[in-house]
């Protein structure tokens, strides 16, 4: 009797040659070296690495807000220049950004709402489904209505990680999302990580320091000289 063949799955992200150099005026810095590495769907990931060894840099080419000197970054196999960077953003890919990157004239719904739009989210009811996901990461009503800068800064990065649970996209990409929160808050957060991964199919890829963080990721790279192991 023939033996099932057990086919990989294909990679939701692939990295292949990755290098990035920054150029100054009298400065050159090659920050990553020939990376190859492929991301699944259903998987969180956690990369760590010393600081400065380019693990941000690493995650604004996968996430399609800069392109790499050389190599390629592709989406279930489509070159990520040829989806066109800003497409990958709006449609594929969420971000968690170090700087929460808020529209800071917005309440924290407001927020939502329009990454919603932006991503072609669909939802009944846009503003019930924003509070919904505030809540979780646990704003209530008031501070969820609220303009985001009178918002304490552990609540903003809330408010940037209910923005991306808006998204109903493949990739999640997040840098330090539990920076500034306390251990109980940062556990929820982890939690929804794995949610995300485990039951909705998720790809998580998650920037950190954190040992807590780490240490709950189905698979933890780290990012040293440039090279990037498992
Ligand atoms: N726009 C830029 N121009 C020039 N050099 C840069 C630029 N952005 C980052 N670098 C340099 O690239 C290197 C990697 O930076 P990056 O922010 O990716 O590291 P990191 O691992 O995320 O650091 P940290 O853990 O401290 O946030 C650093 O030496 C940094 O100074």
């Amino acid at each position: 009797m023939a033996s099932p063949t057990l086919t990989t799955p294909a990679p939701v992200l692939r990295l292949s040659g990755l290098s990035h150099t920054y150029t100054g005026q009298r400065h050159r810095a090659t920050v990553l070296k020939n990376i190859d590495h492929d991301f699944h769907r259903g998987t969180f990931y956690a990369v760590l690495g010393p600081s400065g060894s380019g693990k941000t840099t690493l995650l604004s080419l996968a996430s399609g807000l800069d392109a790499p000197t050389r190599g390629t970054v592709s989406f279930d196999g489509t070159d990520l220049t040829r989806i066109g960077l800003g497409r990958y953003r709006n449609k594929h890919a969420a971000t968690i950004f170090q700087q929460y990157n808020l529209l800071t004239y917005m309440t924290a719904v407001q927020n939502l709402t329009t990454a919603m739009e932006i991503t072609g989210t669909r939802s009944r009811d846009k503003k019930a489904r924003a509070l919904e996901l505030l809540e979780r990461v646990g704003l209530d009503k008031q501070q969820a209505t609220r303009n985001v800068m009178r918002l304490s800064g552990g609540q903003q990065q809330r408010v940037a990680i209910a923005r991306a649970l808006a998204c109903d996209v493949d990739l999640l990409f997040a840098d330090e999302p539990t920076g500034n929160l306390d251990e109980d808050t940062a556990a929820g957060i982890i939690r929804i990580f794995q949610e995300l991964a485990h039951d909705q199919n998720k790809c998580v890829i998650v920037v950190t320091h954190s040992q807590q963080l780490a240490a709950e990721a189905d698979h933890t790279l780290t990012l040293r000289k440039g090279r990037l192991s498992a």
